[in-house]
């Protein structure tokens, strides 16, 4: 099979092109080199070349990196320079055909199409308004959260005219509150986002598609009425041939089957173990009727599990409902239900005038990170790559299943293999061997390490879905560990004799049994190690990344380095609340949305933003305690001008937008020049705002948005930035770090929601569900077994030259940390 950079480029390239290879093997490289090879394939550049074009990535993020190497590689086959010389000897780009590429991009950017696959999908859907029954001027996009609260909001004013949607509202707060024993401090912001999880649950983690209505259909208490005369029946006949049970309490659990399902007696393989030694016959004889009362029992757990939930699954209807209002009414669409509209409508209709239109422009598509792509963007892409591959064109996707994380949105690694299916091309793989990106210590420990967990797959698979004692024979681990092998089947990579030897180091940390110590071990180490890593690495350009599982450790721990001056970012956000200049612009926010809000305002003055405000708030605290009026009252006798310039901003509100109303708070108080050392923070809050203000919200929406979740603003981070990075391992997917930092191995399958989504719509799974409804569940811990050791691939995986595991003396629970110790044999 010819390699890739082989092909010849005339014609140009066509069929599909598949490149899959394990971490840092230069997939992603690969592919930029591919897209400047189409560019010269093109010939003369050319607007209409550009945008035949298309390169498609999972994440913004992922999107910008790969405009920027794009373009980067560009200048340095442009400018000739070493790097430029190796990559036109590949490409087969001259320094001015470059050049010239370069200006095209520039002068036409809106075709540069190098773009998520979201966003491609949304512009069909604009292409295809009419169709589709939207509104033509369809643009807002907006958060699924923000989403799904305004449906809700809708839901709750239509209550009290609607008795039917009362009472499925009703029963959806009964669940919540009785059969889930939710509710906590604040119920309804609890139930709001408990409807969310279930939103996610029904429309994503199903493959992205929403699930058709349906009701649960079994009569439950005439189930319960028919088990109770079996087990009566049982009972009666035991008795009157002098029959006697084990124990004496099982003759009254057989009595009432619904009200004692988790007794032991009903999970005996025969009735022989049911009853005394001594009445083996009567056992044997009776042993059918006792299978029959165990078979009804599991149809009527089953039926309960799904009959608990049903009402969410109904307030689920309702609520879609309301989006669809909101989508027709105001044009929004929320991300995530484009695609379960589009491929809706081409299972409908025949393949649009838009996909003929748009696919006869497009010659080649470029996917990266293809493992976590889901079926439901494939469907909805597969038409277009069909109609660009018979017209002669190519696809080159690019992936590797082992770093496949995104499976709890939906995400298929199974796609990777299946895609060339029924396309109408020639199909070419290739795999690449080696590894570019780490040090050789390092390749060799992953190849090592990862080739010793596929070796003990099954051990380690059954271990993490059962803990450590785990039953001889399970289906779902078996069916898991050769998941896991093939998935791991081409990891060992050839290491580069020129890469630096590089170092591995496994730092043994407290044991996780006591939380506390555990914690204190993992800080008191960070507190050794990275202020010498800062030096060697962040000071020189490099980058230093401490990588965790939660957002919450990596709020923990940047937030513990910053207290020992080490800068430190998470990738959420620059750590916006750090800043007593944001705190204050959100207080003051707060009480121009809420005047009589003197919390707010007393927030404000003691934030640095007023000159004399903390002045002003002690003063007046103390003369309160004499019965002085409200603060605002206080502020008017005593701070003239800060009054005028608060009504001043007051009446702003009314013809500013949210971000001119920042801007105009930053300039007022002269903000930048009298502390330069937070122009950073600055810049970052407004562009925060900048990006809820394309939402389309106001003050207060802003406000109640920023207290959930504000601070987790993602905003892309300099990559000058001297900081070491504290990232989740997901957002570091794709990136690589000089060095690395592991210190939380504690993750693992959790299991931990009761609700699971199966064939049958939602159930509740619990110890003592139904044999089927237990195997559901077990399937959805088993792909977060799958989910976590791929976790840890990708984790082990991102660095360049130094990586450090914090490994757990003794674990608590069976996690990712005792496979590691398992592997390494400590
Ligand atoms: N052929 C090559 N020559 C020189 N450097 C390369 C080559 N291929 C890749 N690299 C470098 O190796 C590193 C890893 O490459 P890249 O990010 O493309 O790998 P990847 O396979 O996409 O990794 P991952 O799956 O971990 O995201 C990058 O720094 C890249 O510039």
């Amino acid at each position: 099979m010819p390699e890739l950079l082989e092909l010849p480029l005339y014609p140009e390239p066509r069929g599909i092109f598949r490149v899959s290879a394990s971490a840092g093997a230069g997939k992603t490289y690969r592919l930029a080199l591919h897209y400047l090879r189409l560019l010269k394939s093109q010939g003369c550049p050319s607007e209409a070349g550009l945008s035949g074009i298309v390169a498609l990535t999972f994440t913004n993020q992922a999107a910008a990196e790969m405009r920027e190497r794009i373009i980067y590689f560009l200048k340095n086959i442009a400018l000739f320079t070493d790097l430029g010389k190796k990559l036109s000897a590949e490409t087969g780009l001259f320094p001015e055909e470059a050049a010239a590429w370069l200006e095209t991009i520039f002068n036409h950017y809106h075709v540069f199409q190098v773009r998520t696959i979201d966003s491609l999908i949304f512009t069909l859907i604009r292409g295809l308004a009419i169709e589709l029954g939207l509104r033509p001027e369809l643009s807002a996009e907006i958060r699924e959260d923000l989403f799904l609260n305004r449906a809700f909001d809708r839901l709750l004013l239509r209550l009290r005219e609607d008795p039917k949607l009362e009472e499925v509202f009703a029963r959806a707060l009964f669940t919540f509150l009785e059969i889930e024993g939710r509710g906590g401090f604040n119920p309804e912001k609890h139930f709001r986002r408990r409807m969310r999880e279930i939103y996610g649950l029904l429309s994503q983690r199903a493959g992205g598609r929403l699930l058709e209505a349906r009701d649960p259909g079994e009569d439950l208490s005439a189930l319960e009425e028919e088990l109770r005369r079996l087990g009566r029946t049982l009972c009666e006949r035991v008795l009157s041939e002098r029959g006697e049970f084990a124990y004496p309490s099982w003759e009254t659990y057989i009595l009432d089957p619904p009200r004692y399902y988790w007794s032991k007696v009903f999970k005996k393989d025969s009735f022989r173990e049911v009853l005394k030694a001594r009445c083996r016959k009567l056992a044997e004889a009776l042993d059918g009727d006792y299978q029959k009362l165990k078979g009804k029992l599991s149809i009527y757990l089953t039926a309960k599990a799904r009959a608990e939930v049903a009402p969410y699954e109904r307030l689920f209807r309702e609520l879609s409902g309301e989006l669809l209002s909101l989508r027709e009414e105001e044009g929004l669409l929320q991300v995530g239900s484009w695609t379960e509209l589009l491929v809706r409508f081409l299972s409908e209709n025949p393949p649009p005038l838009i996909y003929l239109k748009i696919g006869t422009r497009i010659r080649h598509f470029l996917i990266d990170e293809f493992q976590d792509t889901n079926r439901l963007q494939w469907q909805a892409l597969y038409p277009l790559v069909e109609e660009v591959i018979s017209s002669g064109g190519s696809l080159l996707y690019v992936g590797d299943v082992k770093q496949a994380i995104y499976m709890w949105r939906g995400g298929d690694p199974a796609l990777f293999f299946e895609v060339p299916q029924g396309l109408p091309g020639e199909v070419f793989s290739e795999s690449l061997p080696h590894n570019f990106r780490s040090a050789q210590r390092i390749v060799a420990f992953n190849n090592r390490f990862f080739s010793t967990l596929v070796e003990r797959a099954h051990e380690v698979v059954r271990k993490l879905l059962h803990g450590r004692k785990p039953p001889k024979d399970c289906e779902v681990s078996e069916e898991l560990a050769s998941k896991l092998e093939t998935a791991f089947s081409d990891l060992e990579q050839e290491i580069l004799s020129e890469a630096p030897e590089g170092e591995v180091e496994i730092v043994t940390v407290p044991s996780d049994e006591d939380r506390e110590r555990f914690r204190e071990g993992i800080f008191e180490k960070l507190a050794e190690l990275i202020p010498g890593l800062y030096e060697t690495y962040v000071r020189t350009g490099g980058t230093v990344a401490i990588l965790v599982r939660e957002n919450r450790e990596a709020e923990e721990i940047a937030t513990f380095l910053f207290e020992r001056g080490i800068p430190a970012v998470t990738d959420r956000a620059l750590r916006l609340e750090n800043s007593p200049l944001v705190k204050g612009i959100l207080s003051l926010l707060q009480y121009l949305n809420y005047p009589e809000d003197e919390t707010a305002l007393a927030g404000f003055l003691k934030s640095p933003l007023p000159e004399r405000g903390e002045g002003l708030l002690e003063a007046y605290l103390a003369e309160k305690r004499n019965g002085a009026p409200g603060l605002k009252a206080y502020l008017e006798a005593r701070a003239e001008a800060l009054v005028d310039l608060l009504d001043g901003l007051s009446r702003d509100l009314e013809r500013l937008s949210l971000y001119e109303l920042v801007q105009a708070i930053v300039e007022r108080f002269r903000l930048r020049e009298r502390f330069p050392e937070e122009d950073l923070y600055l810049s970052r809050f407004l562009t925060a705002v900048l990006r809820y203000e394309e939402e389309a919200l106001s003050l207060s929406d802003f406000l109640a948005l920023w207290e959930e979740e504000g601070l987790e603003e993602k905003v892309g981070l300099p990559r000058e930035l001297q900081a070491v990075r504290v990232f989740t391992i997901h957002a570091a997917k794709g990136l690589e770090f000089s060095a690395v930092v592991v210190p939380y191995l504690t993750w693992g399958p959790k299991g931990k929601d009761e609700l699971v989504v199966t064939e049958r719509g939602l159930i509740r799974a619990r110890r003592e569900s139904s044999e089927e409804v237990s195997r559901a569940k077990l399937r959805e811990k088993g792909r977060e077994v799958l989910e976590s050791l791929n976790l840890l691939y990708v984790a082990f995986t991102r660095p360049r030259e130094r990586l450090y595991i914090f490994l757990p003396e003794k674990t608590r629970y069976y996690t990712v940390g005792s496979v590691v110790r398992d592997i390494l044999g400590k």
